[in-house]
């Protein structure tokens, strides 16, 4: 490889109005932090280990689960030696060791010890939270069974109070009722915790947590009472072994439920939580950080595609003129740009649903629970928009880069079956947005009778009568109302045939599952608020159905989307770059820093285990076999 850089990415990047620099700092709070950042991602780049992995796609499952494992151990072990204590540079550097692959290991720390510590008490959180910290126990989140998902009131995994033996039976009373989804249930944990219908004193009292001994500690052999395995291969997700789970009448002690909220005591009383939802928790966590996975998978799209679009040269955009940088037409830019301004968005997006989360969870912890169904609300909904919104805008980046997009070598597929992974797990998108859409009828409704409502969904209260004052400018008030303009039009349309459906005597459950439809394209419209003006012209319709805009306004705004085109274009690779994302992050051809594309792209199809031989095997077993009965057949012969 040239250690040169491409001469079109070198003039981008010389004639950007603004410093990337400033804005990697911005992002990464503070150049210190930067600093820090790259020392890290170096670290990983000089190690020899870490840099011997093929890309996943050249194993077979095995080898993919197998690698997994044996990288994950390592960066543990690494993370150990070099003594990294804060939870950021741990997270630069597991990304950077292993940026494509999801690990064997992220239901431990991300959801097995979090539900551990949050819904254990004190005691069990003392004696549990240290040995899955240091992996002396290793677990995983089950509660998805075959039959349901979703409906977490309707799984069928039951966990009996005995009070003779002090334990919870655990049993798959069908077939339906096997666990099936957890990740690293196949194979990796030795542990899970197990979401399950308590019965104590012959009642069933609704789904609590359990932590379940899966695996023996000494052998890893499964536990009797157990059948474990692997599901099969998947979209994306390859080094997970997501596995099925069944329990014939398995035995664990009385204290292995989750008693911080909810408590079954030796004499099989069962003590209630303030709120059901508690055990929910962990969901609420995760949607809260799939957000910023979101961000992340998006704007590694964007780099990639935005990068090989000042490289990539096809047409003449001048009759007799040279052949154009892709990223000079107007419909590439109108492609990607709109997509560049979202990952912004979603960063900040990310960060600011992390801090709401952050306080409303403290509150909670000190029995505060007045906020809990907004956070609710609004975790559900960010997770389906922004995974939503965040797959579509990387399926364009794949497009955008043409049929290089399409090979693994772009780094874009991969991105893509990893996060689109998010549309489903963690509650399916548009349950997520339906949840979001009963707040926002709930909220409505209150609105109505005068009742105040918390500051994000005040908007709901508007005059829906005020046209919009948008003038030349496309000032930032005008957008913002014309979002909560849109937004709340919307909602009260939706509220307004839930309304008249009970009024023409249906029950409220039909009253409201026929009234869905416009519900989630409401809900979407409410978290469509990050947006401004390419938001608008997208949904023109939406924004247009009551006559809020003008024609002179909606001729203003389609301007004004194609001026701000023009704005982004000389600044579009600076703003790429200022992501910070090294090359063996992104781990791709089209993406690399210096734009060598071609060079990178033809290195990496030599690597393909096709080159291996000149003449595949495959040759002398089926294809010179198949030529030579054909040479032979008189048929042939005859007509050749
Ligand atoms: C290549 C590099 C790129 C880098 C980028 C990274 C890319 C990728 C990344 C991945 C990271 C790897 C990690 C992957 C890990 C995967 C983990 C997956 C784990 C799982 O999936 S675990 C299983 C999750 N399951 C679900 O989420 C189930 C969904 N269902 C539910 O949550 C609920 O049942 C429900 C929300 C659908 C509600 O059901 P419903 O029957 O209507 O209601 P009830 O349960 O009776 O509720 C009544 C009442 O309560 C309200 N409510 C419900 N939940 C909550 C809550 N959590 N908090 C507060 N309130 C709640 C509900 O709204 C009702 O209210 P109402 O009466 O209407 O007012
Ligand atoms: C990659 C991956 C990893 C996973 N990891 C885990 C894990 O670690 N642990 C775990 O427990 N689970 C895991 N899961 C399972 C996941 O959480 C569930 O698949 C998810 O919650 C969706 O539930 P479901 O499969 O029952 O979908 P379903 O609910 O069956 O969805 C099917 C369709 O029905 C629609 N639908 C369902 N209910 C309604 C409704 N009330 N209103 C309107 N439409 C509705 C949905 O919108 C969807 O279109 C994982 C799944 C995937 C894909």
């Amino acid at each position: 490889m040239s250690n040169e850089v491409n001469t079109d990415l070198l003039k981008e990047r010389s004639t950007a109005t603004f410093d990337a620099e400033r804005l990697t700092e911005f992002i990464y709070k503070g150049p210190e932090k930067v600093k820090r950042k790259r020392q890290i991602q170096n670290i990983v780049l000089q190690d020899k280990f870490l840099q011997s992995f093929k890309p996943t796609e050249f194993y077979d499952r095995d080898g993919q689960y197998n690698n997994a494992v044996r990288r994950q151990i390592y960066i543990m072990d690494r993370l150990e030696e070099l003594g990294f204590r804060s939870e950021t540079d741990r997270l630069n550097f597991r990304e950077a060791a292993a940026p494509v692959e999801l690990s064997p290991f992220g239901l431990h720390s991300g959801m097995f010890v979090p539900t551990l510590e949050r819904q254990g008490t004190p005691e069990q959180s003392r004696k549990w939270v240290p040995l899955g910290k240091s992996f002396k126990m290793i677990g995983t989140y089950a509660q998805t069974e075959l039959g349901h998902g979703t409906f977490i009131r309707g799984l069928e995994t039951t966990a009996t109070f005995d009070p003779e033996t002090q334990e919870f039976i655990l049993d798959s009373p069908t077939l339906s009722s096997i666990k099936y989804w957890p990740g690293n249930v196949a194979k990796t944990v030795n542990h899970c915790l197990v979401m399950a219908q308590l019965y104590t004193q012959g009642k069933c009292h609704g789904t609590h947590l359990f932590l379940v001994q899966v695996r023996s500690m000494e052998d890893h052999t499964i536990m009797p009472g157990l059948e474990i395995g692997d599901i099969g291969p998947k979209l994306g997700f390859d080094g997970v072994d997501n596995g099925f789970m069944k329990f014939n009448k398995y035995r664990i002690p009385r204290m292995n439920m989750l008693m911080r909220y909810a408590k079954v005591l030796e004499n099989g009383d069962y003590i209630k939580p303030k709120n059901a939802k508690l055990t929910y928790g962990a969901m609420v966590m995760v949607r809260v950080w799939i957000v910023m996975d979101a961000f992340k998978a998006l704007s590694r799209a964007t780099v990639i595609a935005v990068r090989y679009s000042a490289v990539r040269r096809q047409s003449e955009l001048r009759p007799g003129g040279e052949e154009a940088q892709v990223i000079d037409y107007q419909t590439q830019q109108y492609k990607l740009f709109p997509l560049l301004a979202t990952s912004y968005a979603f960063l900040l997006a990310a960060e600011g649903m992390s801090q709401i989360y952050a306080k409303i969870s403290s509150d909670i912890e000190r029995g505060n629970l007045e906020d809990m169904p907004q956070l609710h609300a609004l975790a559900c909904g960010l997770k389906a928009f922004c995974t939503w919104v965040g797959c579509e805008g990387i399926e364009v980046c794949r497009m955008s880069c043409g049929g290089h997009g399409y090979s693994h070598a772009s780094g874009i597929p991969k991105i893509y079956a990893n996060i689109v992974g998010a549309c489903t797990y963690e509650g399916e998108n548009t349950v997520m947005m339906l949840q979001t859409a009963r707040y926002l009828s709930k909220s409505y409704f209150r609105g109505q009778r005068g009742e105040s409502l918390p500051e994000l969904i005040q908007y709901l209260t508007i005059d829906l009568n005020v046209k919009s004052t948008l003038g030349e400018d496309c000032s930032f008030e005008s957008l913002v109302a014309a979002y909560s303009h849109r937004a709340a039009r919307m909602v009260a349309t939706a509220c307004k045939l839930q309304n008249a459906n009970k009024q023409k005597g249906m029950p409220s459950h039909d009253a409201w599952n026929k009234s869905t439809v416009p519900f989630i394209a409401a809900t979407k419209a409410h978290c469509h608020l990050l947006y401004a003006v390419y938001g608008i012209v997208e949904n023109m319709g939406e924004f247009m159905q009551d006559g809020y805009f003008n024609q002179d306004q909606i001729s203003i705004l389609n301007r004004k989307v194609l001026a701000l085109l023009e704005d982004i274009r000389p600044n579009a690779v600076a703003l790429v770059d200022a992501f910070d994302y090294p090359d063996h992050l992104l781990q791709s051809c089209l993406g690399r820093y210096d734009g060598q594309v071609y060079e990178a792209l033809y290195e990496n199809s030599k690597s393909s285990p096709l080159n291996n031989t000149d003449i595949h095997s495959s040759y002398y077993n089926y294809i010179r076999p198949m030529m030579q009965k054909r040479s032979k057949s008189k048929d042939i012969s005859a007509k050749l």
